[in-house]
C-alpha cells in the first residue's frame, strides 16, 4: 500500500515539531504536519516563553526594594506600561513562530496551517476537506485549560487570555494552587494588579515537597498576594463590567477579571479517535506504551495529550525518541523518573528533582539533609526571604533520591543538580565536590549532618514473620 506521507504529525507544539524535524531532517522520512493555531504550540505562544518574560517584567518592584537596601536611596520601579511590553512580547512571539516554521520547512516538512482530524488508522482529514494518508500518524495535540464546572464559569479567563489582554485588570482573582496559578498570581501582583488567589487546599503546589510548599505559600502572601486557602468558588455572574464571585461560604466579591488555573485536560475531543480504536484513559488522555505507541499500531502520541509528565522538555524528548525509534532504526525510550522542574515564583523559585521527603519516607528509610537560611544577598538588603536546600539520601546506599531548592534562580540550580542525581550520585559524591564560595548553592555540598532520619516502621507482626 502506498501512502502520501511516511508520517503525518497533528500538532505543531513542542512534541510534534521535534518529531517532524527529526523524522524528516535526520532520517529522511516524508513528513507532513498540521497546526490549527500558531506554530510553536503552548510553550512558545501561550506558555513557558511569554510566562517567563512576564515573570522577568514583574520583578521590578522587588528589585527596587532590594536595591534600596543596598543604599540606592529612593530606587523605584517606575510605571509599568503594559502596551509597550505587550508590543515587544507580540514581536518576540512572532519571531519565534517564524523560526519554528522555517526550521520545519528547512527539514523538508510539508506544513498545513489548519485543523486535522483522524479518519482511520492511516488517514487524516484537513479542515479544507482534503484527505491525506500516512504510514504513521503522530498525535501531538497537547492540552486545554480545564474549567471547574460551576455556573458562570464562561465569564472567567483562561491562561491563554493573559497574553492577549488589552489592559491589565485593576483587581483580579486567580483560582488554583498549581504551577500556573502561583506563577500568574506572582506576575499579576508584580505588575501592579490587586491580586487575590484562592486555593481549595491548605498549601499551594500539591505534589511538591511539603516544606517547599509551605515556603511557597508564605512567599505568595509575603509579596502582597491576598492568598486565601481552603476556599472554593460556587458561581460567577456579570455585574456591569465586573465579575461577581460567590465563594463556598456564600460571601461574594467583585473583580475586574477572574482567571481559571484549575488544571489542564488532554485535547482529544473532536479528534476523530472514535474512528480508530485508540484507547483513552479515564481523563481523556491517550494511552500509550513505553514507545509512545497507542493501541492502534500505526498511531503514536507524545506530549501533554498522553498526560505523562506535562512539561515541554518531556514532550520534546518523547517526540525525538519516537522519530529515532520509528524512522532512525535507533530504539529509544524516555525515562519519566527524575524529571526536574521549576515554578518561576519571585523572589524565590521552587525547584525539584526526584522524590519529595514524603515520597521518600513512604518508600523506605531516608536521611534528610536540609537547611533554611537567609542568603547574604537578601539579608543585607533587610529582607526576610529564606532559602531552602534539601537532599534526600537513602542510608543503605548513600544514593541521593531527591533534591529541593527554594531560592533565587532555583530553576537554574536544579538543572545542574539533576545531572549527578540522574547519574545515581551518592551523598559522598556531593561531599567530595568543592564548594563555590560565596554562593547559596554551596550549601548543596556542605551539609554534613542529617537534619532528621526517617525509618520505615515495620509492623511488629511483619517484622517477626
Ligand atoms: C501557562 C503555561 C505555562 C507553562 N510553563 C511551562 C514551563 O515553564 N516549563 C515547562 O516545561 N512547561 C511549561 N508548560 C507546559 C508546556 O507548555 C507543555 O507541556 C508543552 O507545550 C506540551 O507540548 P505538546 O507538544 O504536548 O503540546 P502543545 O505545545 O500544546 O502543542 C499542541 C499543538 O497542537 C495544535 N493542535 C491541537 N489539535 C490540533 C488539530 N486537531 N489539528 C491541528 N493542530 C492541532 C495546537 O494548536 C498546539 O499548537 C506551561 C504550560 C502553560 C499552559
Ligand atoms: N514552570 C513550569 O514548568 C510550568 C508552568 C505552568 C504549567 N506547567 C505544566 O502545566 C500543567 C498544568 O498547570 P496547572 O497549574 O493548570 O495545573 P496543576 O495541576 O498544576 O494545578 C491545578 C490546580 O487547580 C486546582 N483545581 C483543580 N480543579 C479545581 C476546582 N474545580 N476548583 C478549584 N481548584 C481546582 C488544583 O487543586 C490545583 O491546585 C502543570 O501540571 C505543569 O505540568 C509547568
Amino acid at each position: 500500500m502506498t501512502f502520501d506521507f511516511d508520517l503525518f504529525v497533528i500538532g505543531g507544539g513542542s512534541g510534534g515539531v521535534r518529531a517532524a524535524r527529526i523524522a524528516a531532517g535526520e532520517h529522511g522520512a516524508r513528513v507532513a504536519l498540521a497546526e490549527e493555531s500558531r506554530m510553536g504550540g503552548t510553550c512558545v505562544i501561550r506558555g513557558c516563553v511569554p510566562k517567563k518574560l512576564m515573570i522577568f517584567a514583574s520583578q521590578a518592584g522587588l528589585m527596587a526594594e532590594e536595591m534600596r537596601g543596598y543604599g540606592w536611596e529612593g530606587a523605584q520601579a517606575g510605571r509599568f506600561d503594559w502596551p509597550v511590553f505587550k508590543h515587544k512580547l507580540d514581536s518576540e512571539l512572532n519571531r519565534l513562530e517564524l523560526i519554528y516554521t522555517a526550521n520545519l520547512q528547512k527539514s523538508g516538512v510539508q506544513i498545513f496551517h489548519q485543523r486535522a482530524t483522524i479518519v482511520d488508522a492511516h488517514t487524516v482529514a484537513l479542515a479544507d476537506g482534503t484527505r491525506k494518508t500516512a504510514k504513521h500518524i503522530l498525535i501531538a495535540v497537547g492540552g486545554r485549560p480545564a474549567l471547574p464546572g460551576i455556573p458562570g464559569e464562561e465569564l472567567g479567563l483562561i491562561s491563554d487570555d493573559l497574553f492577549l489582554l488589552d489592559r491589565l485588570p485593576r483587581r483580579v482573582l486567580v483560582v488554583g494552587g498549581g504551577y500556573i496559578a502561583c506563577e500568574f498570581a506572582t506576575i499579576l501582583t508584580g505588575l501592579g494588579c490587586e491580586t487575590v488567589q484562592v486555593y481549595r487546599g491548605d498549601a499551594v503546589l500539591r505534589g511538591f515537597d511539603r516544606q517547599m510548599r509551605d515556603m511557597a505559600t508564605l512567599q505568595l502572601s509575603g509579596i502582597g498576594i491576598d492568598l486565601r486557602l481552603n476556599v472554593n468558588l460556587t458561581r460567577l455572574e456579570r455585574t456591569g463590567d465586573q465579575t461577581r464571585v460567590t465563594f463556598s461560604d456564600d460571601s461574594h466579591e467583585d473583580f475586574d477579571a477572574v482567571i481559571w488555573a484549575t488544571g489542564r485536560d488532554p485535547y482529544t475531543g473532536g479528534l476523530g479517535l472514535e474512528n480508530t480504536g485508540v484507547h483513552l484513559r479515564a481523563n481523556g488522555a491517550i494511552q500509550v506504551d513505553e514507545w509512545s505507541q497507542t493501541s492502534v499500531p500505526s498511531i503514536f502520541a507524545v506530549g501533554d495529550v498522553t498526560d505523562r509528565v506535562n512539561l515541554t522538555p518531556v514532550a520534546i524528548r518523547e517526540g525525538h525518541a519516537f522519530a529515532d525509534t520509528v524512522f532512525g532504526g535507533r530504539a529509544r525510550r524516555v525515562a519519566h523518573s527524575n524529571i526536574a522542574s521549576a515554578v518561576y515564583l519571585r523572589p524565590h523559585e521552587a525547584a525539584s528533582v526526584g522524590l519529595t521527603e514524603e515520597q521518600a519516607c513512604a518508600r523506605g528509610d531516608v536521611d534528610v539533609y536540609a537547611t533554611t537560611f537567609r542568603p547574604m544577598r537578601s539579608m543585607f538588603a533587610g529582607s526576610d526571604a529564606k532559602v531552602m536546600m534539601k537532599l534526600l539520601v537513602e542510608p543503605e546506599t548513600d544514593v541521593v533520591l531527591g533534591c529541593h531548592i527554594f531560592g533565587p534562580d532555583a530553576g537554574e540550580m536544579i538543572q545542574l543538580a539533576a545531572i549527578p542525581i540522574t547519574m545515581g550520585a551518592t551523598k559522598a559524591d556531593f561531599d567530595a565536590t568543592m564548594a563555590v564560595h560565596p554562593t547559596a548553592a554551596e550549601e548543596l555540598v556542605t551539609m554534613r549532618q542529617p537534619s532528621r532520619r526517617h525509618r520505615l516502621e515495620i509492623p511488629a507482626q511483619a517484622a517477626t514473620a
